[in-house]
């Protein structure tokens, strides 16, 4: 679905994105990224949802290039980003921020917000209350609710526990595995154990390159993961 082939990335001149190859494909369930702060990881999910060019190598989402596609024709083809930041539209509406969701498909928007507040009931109680006005876990699960809203293929989650309390942090990691069962999750965690717990697929980043590859529960395994996240 995805695949990003030898990529580097910069930031002005300074390189911090070092050849980098992965994939994410329909069987995958959670793909974890992990590594420390400033690995890079941020910095690949922004570059997988065309927010910031490569300087070399390709991302392809279905065979097309990012770079000719413009950020509503990514999400589009199925990829969504709930970034750190949660980017809600805090004046308005809990409604009006999963209508805004949907802005690419207008159809049965009624019948998916249904959907979401199946999902998530506390969406559902503090429908008309202003997003601003909601706790951090409640928001959490509008901004992943919202990315929901366009159907994606891949819903790429950039650190969702952020800020969270440590139950609230479990509620979100529970969503995250229902979720997984319809759609691909590209995610990073802080919680490092429980992000590869979730994980079918794992990637360690460290000073922008990808050193390690595995299975979740093999990644939980390694001397090097245990000894230096866990
Ligand atoms: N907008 C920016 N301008 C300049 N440098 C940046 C910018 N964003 C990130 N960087 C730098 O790029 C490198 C990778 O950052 P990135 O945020 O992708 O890492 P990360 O693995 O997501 O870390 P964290 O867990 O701390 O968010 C770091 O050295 C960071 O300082």
């Amino acid at each position: 679905m995805i695949e990003l082939s030898n990529i580097d990335v910069s930031y002005d001149r300074m390189q911090v994105i070092w050849d980098v190859s992965l994939e994410l494909s329909e069987e995958d369930t959670v793909v974890s990224l992990v590594g420390p702060n400033g690995a890079g990881k941020s910095t690949l999910m922004k570059t997988m949802s065309g927010l910031h060019p490569v300087d070399s190598g390709s991302v392809t989402l279905w065979g097309d290039d990012v770079a000719d596609l413009d950020p509503g024709e990514i999400v589009q083809h199925g990829f969504v980003l709930v970034s750190e930041e949660r980017n809600l539209f805090g004046e308005m509406s809990v409604r009006e921020n999963l209508e805004m969701g949907a802005y690419r498909q207008r159809d049965d928007i009624d019948a998916r917000i249904e959907q979401m507040y199946d999902r998530f009931p506390i969406l559902e109680e503090r429908s008309e209350q202003r997003a601003g006005s909601l706790s951090g876990g409640e928001q959490q699960m509008l901004a992943i609710a919202r990315g929901l809203m366009s159907e994606p293929k891949i819903l790429a989650l950039d650190e969702p526990s952020e800020g969270l309390a440590p139950q609230i942090t479990d509620r979100v990691f529970e969503i995250i595995d229902e979720i997984s069962d319809e759609t691909t999750i590209l995610l990073v965690e802080q919680h490092v154990d429980k992000a590869l717990d979730l994980a079918d697929r794992a990637y360690l980043l460290e000073n922008g390159q990808i050193v390690h590859e595995d299975t979740g529960q093999g990644m939980l395994e390694s001397d090097h993961v245990k000894d230096a996240y866990l």
